[in-house]
């Protein structure tokens, strides 16, 4: 018999957890108000300039690019089981191949590029789906950087590209009002040059788009080893560099909360955090700094595709894993949630959970 060596002292009151999460009912009381619901979701989706397109993309498991001919029965399911809104992103593979790109893009706004003809066909097929739109010039620039350089690569300095603030903020308002005139209800410039929120707000407004066109900045975007997949279904790794001059360090919550309270600043309608996991200490920052602004958080390709590869290999549930996810999010103050899950969420939100 051992000798009893501790004696536990007697719960008091407030040790006692448990009475309060011990029933399902109760686990749902316990959420702090933030509910996970299907309107929260916004799908990523590439368009192809290839019509018929629908191509898998091998490091990104159940996403394809489409061709235009495509998104109504792609999408016309979806819509049925509550997907409230997309967020298209334009991969002209053949226009790259072409050498049509240049310097500061040109294909973007193009009338005949993918991402247009896209806008206007889903804005007919499905007037009910918000239609927010990714603007940047690394999909269409020859050297695949995100804004407009400054000056020749210089060999020796590789990695730090100079980018030209003022033409590259010019160049992004131009295009996002050409998506605003194609019929997008939110504009999202992902690409991290400075004042680009600003010349876009100044570019809406001074076109009649100030009061009905949304401006979501990727606000506080991480020069992230997360985006990998996202690179090969967009065709938009850099020529040469990278982007650590214009995408924030991964240490650097100052900036991120700097950049936040500037965009807001510019005039963001909506704030984005971007990746999202190793991020949620900026998600909590941003919706503390900008209580005012719904802060959307993109739960980007590797995340996705990490989720989705340690299931394959038998580590988690899937649908477990994925929920998990998307709640940290909600609980570090996530309103609008980006995610290539989004399918799934539609049918799972239907579902009875575990409890
Ligand atoms: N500016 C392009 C862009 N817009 C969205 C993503 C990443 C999305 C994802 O990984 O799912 C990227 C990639 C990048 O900045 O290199
Ligand atoms: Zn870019
Ligand atoms: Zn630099």
């Amino acid at each position: 018999m051992s000798s009893l060596r501790f004696q536990a002292p007697p719960l008091d009151i407030s040790s006692v957890l448990h009475g309060g999460f011990h029933h399902p009912v109760l686990r749902k009381y316990q959420n702090n108000g933030r509910n996970l619901t299907k309107d929260m979701f916004m799908y990523p989706i590439f368009i192809s300039d290839d019509p018929d397109a629908e191509q898998i993309v091998a490091t990104l498991p159940g996403q394809k690019r489409w061709g235009i001919n495509k998104l109504e029965g792609f999408l016309g399911p979806l819509v049925k089981k509550g997907l409230k809104s997309v967020i298209l992103f334009g991969v002209p593979m053949e226009m790259n191949k072409a050498s049509t790109t240049d310097e500061v893009g040109s294909p973007a706004d193009d009338p005949e590029t993918p991402v247009i003809k896209a806008l206007h066909l889903l804005s007919k097929l499905f007037p009910g789906l918000f239609l927010a739109v990714d603007v940047c010039l690394c999909e269409y620039t020859s050297h695949g950087h995100c804004g407009v350089m400054s000056q020749l690569p210089n060999p020796t300095h590789s990695n730090f590209p100079t980018l030209d603030a003022e033409k590259s903020a010019q160049r992004i308002a131009e295009v996002a009002l050409a998506y605003a005139e194609a019929g997008a209800h939110c504009v999202a410039p992902s690409d991290m040059m400075d004042g680009r929120i600003r010349a876009i707000k100044l570019a809406l407004m001074q076109h009649g788009y100030g009061n009905r066109v949304a401006l979501m900045s990727y606000a506080a975007k991480f020069a992230s080893g997360l985006y990998g997949p996202f690179r090969d279904a967009a065709g938009s790794a850099p020529e040469y560099g990278n982007r650590k001059c214009y995408q924030l360090p991964p240490n650097a919550r100052g900036l991120a909360r700097r950049a936040i309270k500037r965009d807001a600043a510019e005039g963001a309608d909506i704030l984005m955090v971007k990746p999202t996991l190793p991020y949620l200490d900026i998600v909590s920052d941003c919706a503390q700094l900008e209580p005012d602004h719904p802060v959307a958080v993109y739960q980007v390709s590797g995340e996705y595709a990490m989720v989705v590869a340690g299931a394959e290999k038998g580590i988690y549930d899937l649908k477990q894993m994925a929920f998990e996810t998307v709640e940290s999010f909600v609980r570090a103050g996530a309103t609008v949630i980006i995610s290539y899950f989004t399918p799934q969420f539609l049918d799972w939100l239907d579902e009875p959970r575990t409890e």
